[in-house]
């Protein structure tokens, strides 16, 4: 038989990715990005120019479209292969990045009519309008004693499915009613590539993002009701269709999208996954005690466990929610690539970009070289790391950024550092809330853009954390974790896989070097972690709601 190949589809925050995997060994024989033509939509509507509110986010749905299109076809001529030998297609995406579609699943934003209405376009999960459903959201499961907050850390986050419908139908009435249905942007792109009329929702994000379980399904009809008399009926009607489990074929790729996409109709599609929970398997872990940190703009951080404990602040416990047969655990930061990429385009003097450019370097690279002569504690710097809200554990959009320690000899690569170092910090917060709380953290494996890209980062998260650190060998971990689960939906008899666990162990590699904690800088940060410690209960728990305050004088100020 000849060789089999799968593709994964992997969509990033501004770009998706393709990448073509060899299924007998995990070779990535090509791969190809296409960035978002229109980006993250944060300030006015394509077309219309409509202007947007503040903390919101939205996306175009053709956009993703557009990287089946060019993507997938560009990575099967580069790597010369047969279309006959790609046997499965999967694909992981941000989350929840929902959106609105009418009842033939078109998104209601392709309705001209429609588009200037800012409801109408796909929420990305960074979309933070709806913090004040989500208050509600919260403050209501607590009064009626809501048995599933304490699976999602006791707190419902403000970027999930929930909170953003509700915002829709609070704001937008009208759109609320045209909707159909509501869909999750991985379960929606896998039905254009099915063309199955009977949408398919995958177990990760209804069980992550939409408070579903396994056993007892989504919320009693009575909470949604208690939410508000208009959503009584919402998981029967705008959020119905079959919930099925990761691995499983979502349907088969339709012959006018198989023209589009230079594949043979008929492949195995499987059903959409998120990008963090793809790079479990991707990385080649698939038992407990391994937390796997996809580190990007934000971080996911994902761990197997064998039981259910209740972590504070983690995004949610979902059972085969990440690897069939494990209780899959989710935390994660809301921002981290995206906190240094802010300080490189917002706060560099300008001698130090035309000392990078002098150099042939970018300004991350300079800054991460000229801090790495710092030792542990040298800059005097401590940063709290909320510059897009608090994640995980605190669960507060409304949270902001600081540095505390600045003087006047405070250099630009300490401050860099700082930030660097406050990021560490919120890991091992998550690392400590799982830990102590029955679930098993040994060793930490990294994946996504930041490992390859700075190494003194890496080596701060070993030594704040004080474990070893391995980085997946992949440069698409998520993709070629997209790659097995299409793999899998297509199944062994036609040269793919059974199991997930048995493409892992088949396709997954992790390099030889690894990041491991010196014992030194492990025991200085360990006194910068008690005051990040301090820093973080005082400003974050409400000691003191000064950060909460400042935002309420800003809307008072924009009005
Ligand atoms: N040398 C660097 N050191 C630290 N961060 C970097 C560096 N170069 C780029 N970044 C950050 O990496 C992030 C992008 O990470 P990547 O994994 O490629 O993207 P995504 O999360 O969208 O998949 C950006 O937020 C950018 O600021
Ligand atoms: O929240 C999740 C997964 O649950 C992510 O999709 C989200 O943080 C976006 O991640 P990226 O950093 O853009 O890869």
């Amino acid at each position: 038989m000849s060789k089999k190949y799968a593709i994964g589809v992997d969509y990033g925050t501004e770009s998706g990715r393709a990448v073509l995997v060899d299924l007998s060994d995990g070779t990535e024989v090509a791969d190809h990005v296409t960035p978002y033509p229109h980006n993250v939509i944060d300030e006015k509507l394509p077309n219309s120019g409509i202007k947007l509110e503040y903390d919101w986010a939205l996306q175009h749905p053709q956009d993703y479209l557009d990287v089946l299109t060019r993507s997938v076809p560009a990575v099967v001529q580069a790597s010369g292969v047969d279309p006959a030998d790609i046997i499965g297609l999967g694909i992981d995406f941000t989350a929840c990045t929902m959106l609105p579609v009418d009842a033939q699943g078109q998104p209601l934003c392709f309705n001209p009519e429609l588009a200037n209405q800012p409801h109408t376009w796909v929420k990305l999960w960074k979309h933070h309008a709806a913090q004040d459903e989500a208050n509600l959201i919260n403050e209501i499961a607590e009064r009626r004693g809501e048995d599933f907050l304490p699976r999602y850390g006791g707190k419902i986050s403000s970027e999930w499915m929930i909170a953003k419908v509700w915002q829709i139908l609070n704001e937008a009435p009208d759109i609320y009613e045209q909707t159909d249905r509501f869909l999750e942007a991985t379960d929606w792109v896998v039905s254009q590539m099915t063309g199955a009329s009977d949408i398919v929702r995958n177990s990760c994000t209804a069980g992550y993002k939409a408070i579903w379980h396994k056993k007892k399904g989504f919320p009693s009809n009575e909470f949604f009701k208690a939410l508000d008399p208009r959503l009584e009926n919402v998981t029967e009607s705008k959020l119905r269709g079959e919930v099925v489990a990761l691995g499983t074929k979502a349907g088969e790729l339709t012959e006018s999208m198989a023209k589009l996409m230079g594949l043979q109709p008929g492949i195995a599609i499987a059903v959409g996954n998120v990008d963090a929970h793809a790079a479990v398997p991707g990385v080649g872990v698939v038992t407990p005690g391994k937390l796997v940190m996809a580190m990007g703009t934000s971080i996911c951080h994902m761990l197997l466990g064998t039981e259910e404990r209740e972590v504070e602040g983690m995004c949610g416990v979902v059972e085969d929610g990440i690897i069939p047969g494990y209780l899959g655990y989710e935390a994660g930061q809301s921002a981290v690539g995206d906190i240094f990429a802010w300080y490189v385009e917002q706060g560099v003097p300008a001698y130090v970009q035309t000392a990078a450019e002098q150099e042939g370097t970018n300004v991350h690279e300079w800054l991460e070289r000229h801090a790495s002569a710092y030792k542990p504690g040298e800059t005097g710097l401590l940063a709290l790391d909320w510059w897009n809200g608090n994640r995980s554990v605190l669960v507060d959009t409304e949270l902001n950024g600081l540095i505390l320690g600045y003087s006047l000899l405070t250099k630009p690569e300490e401050v860099y550092r700082s930030l660097l170092e406050a990021t560490a910090f919120g890991t091992r917060k998550i690392v400590d809330a799982f830990h102590n709380n029955g679930v098993e953290v040994q060793e930490l494996y990294a994946c996504g853009g930041l490992p390859q890209k700075n190494r003194l980062l890496m080596q701060i998260y070993a030594d704040v954390t004080n474990r070893e650190i391995k980085v997946a060998d992949s440069k698409q971990t998520p993709a070629l974790g997209a790659a097995m689960f299409g793999a899998v939906a297509a199944g062994a008899a036609n040269g793919g896989y059974d199991s997930i666990v048995d493409a892992a162990q088949k396709m997954a590699r992790v390099r030889k070097d690894t990041f491991k904690p010196i014992p030194e800088n492990v025991a200085v940060y360990e006194k910068l972690y008690q005051e990040y410690s301090k820093l973080h209960d005082y400003f974050g728990r409400g000691e003191n709601d000064v950060m909460k305050r400042l935002r309420a004088i800003r809307e008072e100020a924009r009005h």
